[in-house]
């Protein structure tokens, strides 16, 4: 069994489809933020703010490789920013994993994220104005790094269950 990556912007459902990805197959999760978090003894917000964003790629990138080493068999949900730093997307076409893209459309990450910005420090400070126009942008810039994902799979108008299904349909 291959290590499952899954990838995508912010508030595409990395965390949570992992999650439930890996309740229905038994196969250990790891989100690569948590582990940060957990190694850095801090949370995310406080390392942007304490370090800033350069001193967050780096434990990014080193955490990606450190669980892309482990030998156990492992769900890993990437931050939105992790493929587009440090030439990571080039490791998502490694064939000892298989990479997923969670493609989600501008409305459907506005949609999530306009509630749920405050732990994420790129966008916590944005109004919704602000906000809307940066996800289309940034979205456009990062889905060049994305788009070397070896499989993709649309998740807007789906359900958790649905979006699981899907990439279960990949895995078989
Ligand atoms: N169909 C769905 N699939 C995934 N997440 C969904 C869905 N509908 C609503 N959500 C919500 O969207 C948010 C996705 O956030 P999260 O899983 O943290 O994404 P990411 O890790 O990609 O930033 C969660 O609050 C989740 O409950
Ligand atoms: O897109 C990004 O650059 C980031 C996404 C976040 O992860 P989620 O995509 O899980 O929110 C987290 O790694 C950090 O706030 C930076
Ligand atoms: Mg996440």
């Amino acid at each position: 069994m291959k290590k499952i990556v899954l990838l995508g912007y912010m508030g595409c459902g990395k965390s949570t489809i992992a999650q439930n990805l890996s309740k229905i197959t038994n196969i250990p999760f790891l989100d690569l933020d948590k582990c940060i978090e957990k190694k850095a003894n801090l949370s995310i917000n406080e390392i942007f703010e304490q370090h800033g964003e350069i001193y967050f790629r780096k434990l990014e990138h080193e955490m990606f490789l450190e669980l892309l080493q482990s030998s156990e068999n492992t769900i890993i949900g990437l931050g939105g920013g992790t493929p587009c730093y440090a030439n990571n997307h080039l490791l998502l076409q490694n064939e000892d994993l298989v990479s997923i893209y969670l493609k989600a459309s501008i409305d459907t990450l506005y949609n999530r994220l306009v509630h749920n910005k405050s732990k994420r420090p790129l966008i916590a400070n944005m109004d919704e104005e602000e906000m809307k126009e940066f996800i289309a942008k940034h979205l456009f810039d990062r889905s060049f790094y994305y788009n070397h994902a070896q499989h993709k799979v649309v998740v807007d108008n789906k359900t958790v269950d649905e979006t699981v299904d899907d990439i279960l349909e990949i895995l078989a």
